[in-house]
């Protein structure tokens, strides 16, 4: 092993970046390239059906059979006229990745004459054989038929790999009893949910918005690791973090990686995916060296919610691809390396309306920031009610790993909203209700009348909030960088349509009631203000206090997947999901099972890959090298030096002895443990007894590999070490 360590290494030292072509094109002439978007569509359609189609889409109507066979029919002209070979629906289904199956264009005739064929039917419904799918219980293995059905709000795109050449349907993956089994389907149905009760709401300040969109633009963070040290690190390849490995000397300290000059490789290896990524219309903006050593980040412009997880998932795909060519390998695992900053994606939401507001933006018009603070704290309140619903919906076992700690957000979920935005509400609490004149001005009387429009520019930063308000956005910082968005977008979705519901049914009460409407949405509001201060945090979400001051406030603190996840299947969450019709009863036991399992298997395989590392790879290296200190001392007694010449010696020779004891015993009890876990019934008792006697022996068997790293001479070492990784490239 430690062999190929040393071949790694020399590798890494003769890399050269990759040339990359600079064409000179400008982005915005190659953007969307790979896309069949409205002007390819309009390029290739007739008239009367492209209208068709966007009156479909825009009304979120069914798109009528005709009208889907000649939207097959360009898409195919334009595929192949790309160079497409073959097409496919292209979804998300609960593993997480994204999954494809390619058919050919290519076909026979009925009379045995070969032709390119790509028909309406093909376009908006396939059956593909999906029985190993995730399913939580929903389908049968005999019963393996699941549907695909085209989303016609995501445009269709081509994937180019190894010089081959895919057309992509964006779809929707569910059982063929109905039931969801991918994470489109329900995100599609949150967001028409919040864009109802959005609207609603809206009227009471312009009726004529006719459509409220929600934003989404998601922050990537990864890092990036050289392919052949990858290769020596077993655990990099089989669960995606290092399980073992001690400290370097020099870390994230210096800040010095934050920021900073893009290493040459990098930067070539960033050139490549963006320009990939910008053939497929997704809206990259921004790159930058993130906090740990060799960590990055990508964020796009914001875009249509659903628009934005699908180009997250595609995205996650192409720098991977493109890595590859860059010998490196991309980690998207949220905790890679213990003790540096791990990764997050975070999810940065608004709300939008067709006549150009964003709902979340405070206005130059005191009437606009009533229906800024009417959505705003709406939000507030939303994540106040349903706190535990939004931890479980970023819950992974990786993610576990990652929160509380360099810059992610804690396990508690809180609000971080900024000084000033912080004072408004407390002014708000604070005004009594008040009296009115006719003639008054209203907003000047309730409080209201000026919010700072300074505050995009103003609002603090807090990087332990979970969820921080931006100056004009939401940002959910907890989702963990290797999640689908839309477990956590589905559920913030739900829970803000199902407060704005409650919202107008107060506000419209009161009014009947015969408060003026101002004064009826400023009640409601100020109700929402106290009732959900708790939530409220401004200040270190890593201190002890907070976490003392949580619990006082009633907050919940679950720092562990298994236990987190029950907040999903309580019977309130079950009727919210069932009352918006997101996920019926047994979709959402469904998806309760799939995560626990999900945790199940990556514990495992980390408690194998451990075991197998510490005692095959590990020990053997350690009692080698105890040998050679054994031979030593015995060599230098032949000399007749004494204790005062050997002690130092048998020291470590001790030492050695007793780590290597505490990993066999460890690992011993570890794999009991597992044995005992195995047999289990249930998943959720499954899933906690990997959490509570499985995983608590990781910690100590790694603490014992970590302290023998540091005693074992470097020449025998075999695991790539943390310095290498993270400072070779
Ligand atoms: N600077 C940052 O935003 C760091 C964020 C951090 N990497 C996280 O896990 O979320």
């Amino acid at each position: 092993m430690a062999i190929l360590r040393f071949k790694a290494l020399e590798q890494v030292t003769q890399r050269q970046p990759l040339a990359v072509v600079n064409t000179g094109e400008r982005r915005s002439d190659s953007f969307g390239k790979n896309v069949f978007n409205l002007d390819a569509m309009r390029a290739t359609m007739p008239g009367e059906y492209f209208k068709k189609l966007q009156a479909a889409v825009k009304q979120g109507n069914p798109v009528e059979r005709n009208v889907a066979d000649a939207v097959a029919s360009a898409m195919k002209t334009w595929a192949m006229a790309k160079g497409a070979t073959h097409y496919t629906h292209w979804f998300q289904p609960l593993t997480g990745a994204t999954a494809e199956k390619h058919d050919s264009f290519f076909d026979l005739n009925s009379d045995g004459r070969p032709v390119e064929n790509f028909k309406g039917s093909a376009l908006v419904q396939q059956e593909p054989d999906a029985s190993s799918f995730p399913n939580g219980g929903i389908r049968n293995t005999f019963e393996a038929r699941g549907y695909t059905a085209w989303d016609p709000t995501s445009p269709a795109f081509i994937i180019e790999t190894g010089g081959a050449k895919t057309l992509c349907i964006p779809t929707i993956f569910v059982a063929y009893t109905g039931e969801a089994l991918d994470y489109k389907a329900p995100l599609l149905k949150s967001l028409a949910v919040l864009e109802k009760a959005a609207l609603d709401v809206c009227h009471y300040f312009d009726k004529d918005i006719v459509r409220v969109t929600t934003t989404l633009g998601i922050e990537q963070e990864y890092f990036l690791v050289d392919k052949a040290l990858y290769a020596a690190r077993p655990d990099l390849m089989m669960t995606g973090r290092t399980l073992f490995g001690h400290s370097p000397a020099k870390g994230q300290q210096l800040d010095d990686h934050y920021f900073g000059s893009i290493p040459a490789r990098v930067h070539a290896y960033m050139l490549d995916y963006e320009e990939e990524a910008n053939k497929l219309g997704i809206p990259l903006r921004t790159r930058h060296n993130e906090v740990a050593p060799h960590q990055f980040e990508c964020a796009p412009t914001f875009e249509d919610a659903n628009l934005a997880v699908d180009h997250n998932q595609l995205l996650m795909d192409v720098m991977a691809r493109v890595a590859d060519k860059h010998d490196f390998k991309v980690l998207l695992h949220e905790k890679p390396f213990a003790g540096v900053n791990g990764s997050g994606k975070h999810n940065n939401w608004a709300l939008s309306t067709d006549t150009g507001v964003n709902l979340l933006s405070p206005g130059r018009r005191p009437k606009e920031n009533l229906q800024f603070l009417t959505f705003f704290i709406t939000t507030i309140k939303a994540v106040h009610r349903h706190a535990d619903l939004l931890r479980a919906s970023i819950a992974s076992a990786s993610n576990d790993h990652r929160l509380g700690a360099n810059e992610a957000p804690p396990a508690i979920m809180s609000v971080f909203v900024g000084s000033m935005l912080d004072s408004v509400m407390n002014e708000l609490e604070r005004t009594a209700k008040v009296p009115l004149d006719k003639g008054d001005n209203i907003y000047l009387k309730l409080g209201i009348d000026k919010i700072p429009a300074i505050l995009l520019d103003n609002t603090d930063r807090n990087r332990t909030s979970p969820f921080a308000f931006t100056g004009n956005k939401f940002e959910f910082r907890a989702v963990g960088s290797s999640a689908n968005s839309s477990s956590a977008v589905t559920t913030l979705n739900t829970i803000v349509a199902d407060q704005l519901i409650d919202f107008k049914n107060s506000v419209d009460q009161l009014i009947a009631d015969g408060r003026k409407k101002e004064v009826a949405i400023v009640e409601v509001l100020r109700e929402y203000v106290i009732s959900s201060k708790a939530i409220r945090f401004e200040g270190n979400g890593y201190s002890d206090e907070w976490k003392e001051e949580a619990a006082a406030r009633g907050l919940s603190n679950v720092p562990t997947t298994p236990q987190a996840l029950d907040a999903i299947v309580t019977p309130e969450s079950a009727a919210l999901f069932e009352r918006h019709r997101i996920y019926s009863p047994v979709e959402l036991h469904a998806r309760h099972e799939i995560v626990l399992e999900d945790y199940v298997k990556k514990i495992q395989i980390e408690g194998r890959v451990m075991g197998d590392l510490a005692i095959n790879h590990i020990v053997p290296t350690a009692l080698a090298y105890q040998t050679k200190l054994v031979n030593n001392v015995r060599g230098l007694r032949e000399l007749g030096l004494d204790d005062e010449y050997t002690n130092g010696t048998l020291d470590t020779i001790k030492s050695i002895s007793r780590h290597v004891a505490t990993i066999k015993t460890q690992v011993e009890e570890m794999v009991n443990a597992r044995k005992v876990a195995n047999k289990i019934d249930g998943t959720r008792e499954q899933a906690l007894a990997y959490c509570d006697t499985v995983k608590v022996h990781f910690d100590t068997i790694r603490r014992s590999v970590d302290k023998l790293e540091l005693m074992v001479d470097d020449e025998d070492w075999p695991l790539v070490k943390y310095r290498e990784l993270l400072f070779l490239h």
